[in-house]
C-alpha cells in the first residue's frame, strides 16, 4: 500500500528544464506530464506562469487537456516582492491566475541572500513569507514553500533559517521543502540539520527536501533527509536540472521503494505504471527533452545491469541476484551480458542463452568461441555493441559454417570529383557475386564509397532476396585505432541497419575504411536474412 502521507514532488518540468541544453516547448510539457502521471508522482510543478510565458501557457492548456489521475499540478513562483503587498503583487497574482491547485513558492532563508540578493532586512522576509503564504491560502490553494539555500543559509545563521520555515508553517504552508539550492552538501550535514529542525517544528510539519547534485550527492541527501524525518521528496526525472541536476527522482524512488521499503509511487489497480515501468518513462522522457539517455545512470540506464567481467558472468550463471543489488525487471529493466575480451565460457555461455543457443553441453564450442573473441578483440574488434557479428560468430561455431547466402568474387569502389574545388565527390562501387545460382554484376552510386558499396551490394541481391528491401542503414560509426601490437592502425566500423521493427549492429576491421565496411555490410545482411528466416537461394 503506498503511504499516503509521503509526497513525491517532481520538478522536471520546471528545475529540470532549468538545465543547459534543455528547451521544452509546451507540446513537450504536455507529453511529459501524463508520463509522470503515469509513473505515480503526487505532485508535478509545470513551471513558473507569469514568470515564463512558455508556462502560463501550459497551465492553461494543462488544464483543459490533461486529466491526471495520481497527481496534482503545481505553480512554481516567488514570494513577493519586498515593500509591496501580495495581493498587489503580479507575479503571485499569476500563481493564482494559473489555477493550479498547488502553489509552490520559493523564498528565502539565508540571511546573506536577504541582505545582499533580495536588499532588504531579515524581517521583510519574513514578512514576505507570511503574506503571501496567508494570500495563496486565502484563495484556496495547497502551498509549498521552497526555502531556498536553507542548508547553507542554517551553517550561517541557524536561528533565521529556522524562523523563514517557522513563518512559513505558521501562516499555513502544508510543506516546506529544504533546498540544498547550491548542491554542496554531504549526507551527515543533512540529516543533522533536518534532525534539528525537526525539534522546532514538531512532529506534524511536514518537512520535504529538494536537493541539487553538485557534490554528487543529490540522491544520498535526499534519502538522509527522509531518515532524518522528511516526507516529501523533490527530484527531476533523469536527475536533469541547473548545473550538475537535482536528484534523480527515479532512484529515489526506486530506493525508497525497493531498499527502504517505502512504497512512495501512487498505483492504480489494472493500469500499468509505478516503478516497473520505470526505465521506459526514463527513456520516453528523454525523447522528449531531446537529451540522449544515460546509460550508466542506476536502475534504469542501458548499462545498469550489464555486465562484461568474464568473472562476475561465471557467479551469474549460478544466481544472477550474486552480482545484481536488485532484480532489473522490478524497475522494467534487463540484465544483458557483453561479449568481449574480458568474457570467459560463462559470459559466452549467457550470451548465447539471451540469443537463444543454449551452450551449456558444448564445452568445446564455448572454449573455441571465447578464445576467438578474445582474439579478435585484440584485432580491433569490439562484439559488445555488435551483437549480430557476435551471433554469425556463434552460428558458425556451432554450425560448422556460416550461413552463404552469397559468394563474393570481387568488389570494387572509386571515388571521383568532375570539376574544381567545391564541386561535390561522387562514388561508385562494383560488386560481383554469386546468388540464386547465377553470377551477378552490379554498380551502385553514392556521396561516398561505402554508400556507394552498400547500393550495389543490395542491388545485387534484391532480385534473389527481396526481403532486403525492407533493410535500411541507420547508424554508421568509424574509429581508426591506434598502433596495436605493433602493427599500423587499423579501422573499426559499427553498422545498425533496421527493418523497421528489429536493429542489428555488427562490427568489421580492416586496413582501411572500406575493407572494414564491407565486412560490417556483409555480416548485416547476412545476419539480417538469417533473422528473417530466408533460406540460402
Ligand atoms: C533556486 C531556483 O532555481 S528558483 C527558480 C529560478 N528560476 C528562474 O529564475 C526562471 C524564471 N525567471 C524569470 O523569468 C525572471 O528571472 C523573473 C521573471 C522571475 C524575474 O525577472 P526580472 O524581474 O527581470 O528580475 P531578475 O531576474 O533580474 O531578478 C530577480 C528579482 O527577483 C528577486 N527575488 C529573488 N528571489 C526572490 C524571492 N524568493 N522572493 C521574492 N523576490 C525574489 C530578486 O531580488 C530580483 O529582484 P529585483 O528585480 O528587485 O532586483
Ligand atoms: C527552489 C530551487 O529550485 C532551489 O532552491 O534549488
Amino acid at each position: 500500500m503506498t503511504d499516503p502521507t509521503f509526497h513525491v514532488y517532481d520538478t522536471t518540468l520546471r528545475d529540470g528544464a532549468q538545465q543547459e541544453g534543455i528547451n521544452l516547448s509546451v507540446a513537450d510539457k504536455l507529453a511529459i506530464a501524463p508520463l509522470l502521471d503515469e509513473l505515480g508522482v503526487g505532485f508535478i510543478e509545470g513551471g513558473w506562469p507569469g514568470a515564463v510565458p512558455k508556462d502560463t501557457e501550459f497551465f492553461k492548456r494543462a488544464a483543459k487537456e490533461l486529466d491526471l489521475r495520481n497527481a496534482e499540478l503545481a505553480a512554481f513562483g516567488a514570494t513577493r516582492k519586498p515593500g509591496t503587498r501580495a495581493v498587489d503583487d503580479p507575479q503571485v497574482r499569476a500563481l493564482v491566475d494559473s489555477e493550479a491547485s498547488v502553489v509552490t513558492v520559493v523564498a528565502k532563508s539565508d540571511v546573506r541572500h536577504v541582505e545582499r540578493a533580495l536588499r532588504t532586512t531579515p524581517d521583510e522576509n519574513l514578512a514576505m513569507i507570511t503574506d503571501t503564504v496567508t494570500f495563496l491560502r486565502r484563495e484556496g490553494r495547497r502551498v509549498v514553500v521552497d526555502a531556498e539555500h536553507f542548508f547553507d543559509g542554517f551553517a550561517v545563521d541557524a536561528a533565521y533559517a529556522r524562523a523563514a520555515v517557522l513563518a512559513a508553517f505558521e501562516a499555513g504552508a502544508e510543506v516546506v521543502a529544504l533546498c540544498d539550492t547550491n548542491g554542496g552538501m554531504l549526507p551527515d550535514q543533512v540529516r543533522e540539520v533536518v534532525l534539528d529542525l525537526r525539534a522546532h517544528v514538531g512532529p506534524a510539519a511536514v518537512l520535504g527536501m529538494h536537493a541539487h547534485n553538485d557534490s554528487g550527492c543529490a540522491v544520498a541527501n535526499t534519502l538522509a533527509a527522509v531518515e532524518a524525518g522528511c516526507a516529501h521528496v523533490q527530484g527531476t526525472v533523469n536527475g536533469y536540472g541547473e548545473r550538475t541536476g537535482n536528484a534523480d527522482l527515479l532512484s529515489v524512488v526506486a530506493n525508497l521503494e525497493l531498499k527502504l521499503g517505502r512504497p512512495v509511487l501512487a498505483r492504480t489497480e489494472g493500469v500499468p505504471g509505478g516503478l516497473a515501468e520505470l526505465t521506459r518513462i526514463a527513456h520516453a522522457i528523454s525523447e522528449l527533452t531531446n537529451i540522449s539517455p544515460f546509460a550508466r545512470q542506476p536502475y534504469v540506464g542501458a548499462s545498469a545491469f550489464a555486465h562484461k567481467a568474464g568473472l562476475h558472468a561465471s557467479a551469474i550463471k549460478v544466481d544472477p541476484d550474486l552480482y545484481q543489488h536488485t532484480d532489473p525487471g522490478l524497475v522494467g529493466n534487463d540484465m544483458r551480458m557483453l561479449v568481449s575480451d574480458m568474457a570467459g565460457r560463462a559470459s559466452i555461455e549467457l550470451k548465447g542463452r539471451q540469443l537463444g543457443y543454449d551452450l551449456a553441453e558444448h564445452p568445446d564450442v564455448l572454449a573455441r568461441l571465447t578464445h576467438r573473441v578474445k582474439d579478435s578483440e585484440a584485432n580491433g574488434y569490439t562484439f559488445e555493441a555488435a551483437d549480430a557479428s557476435f551471433e554469425l560468430l556463434l552460428v558458425e561455431e556451432v554450425e560448422g559454417r556460416r550461413p552463404t547466402y552469397f559468394r563474393v568474387e570481387s568488389w570494387r569502389a572509386i571515388v571521383e570529383r568532375n570539376g574544381g574545388r567545391g564541386t561535390p565527390a561522387t562514388a561508385e562501387a562494383t560488386v560481383k557475386l554469386h546468388a540464386g545460382g547465377e553470377r551477378i554484376v552490379s554498380t551502385g552510386e553514392g556521396n561516398g564509397p561505402v554508400n556507394a558499396l552498400d547500393h550495389a551490394l543490395r542491388q545485387a541481391l534484391l532480385r534473389v532476396y527481396p526481403e532486403l528491401g525492407e533493410f535500411e542503414l541507420i547508424d554508421f560509426k568509424v574509429r581508426i585505432l591506434d598502433q596495436m601490437h605493433g602493427t599500423d592502425a587499423v579501422t573499426r566500423v559499427l553498422i545498425e541497419t533496421t527493418d523497421g521493427e528489429t536493429s542489428w549492429s555488427t562490427v568489421g576491421v580492416g586496413p582501411n575504411l572500406i575493407e572494414a565496411s564491407w565486412e560490417a555490410l556483409t555480416d548485416s545482411t547476412i545476419w539480417g536474412l538469417r533473422h528473417h528466416g530466408v533460406a540460402p537461394r
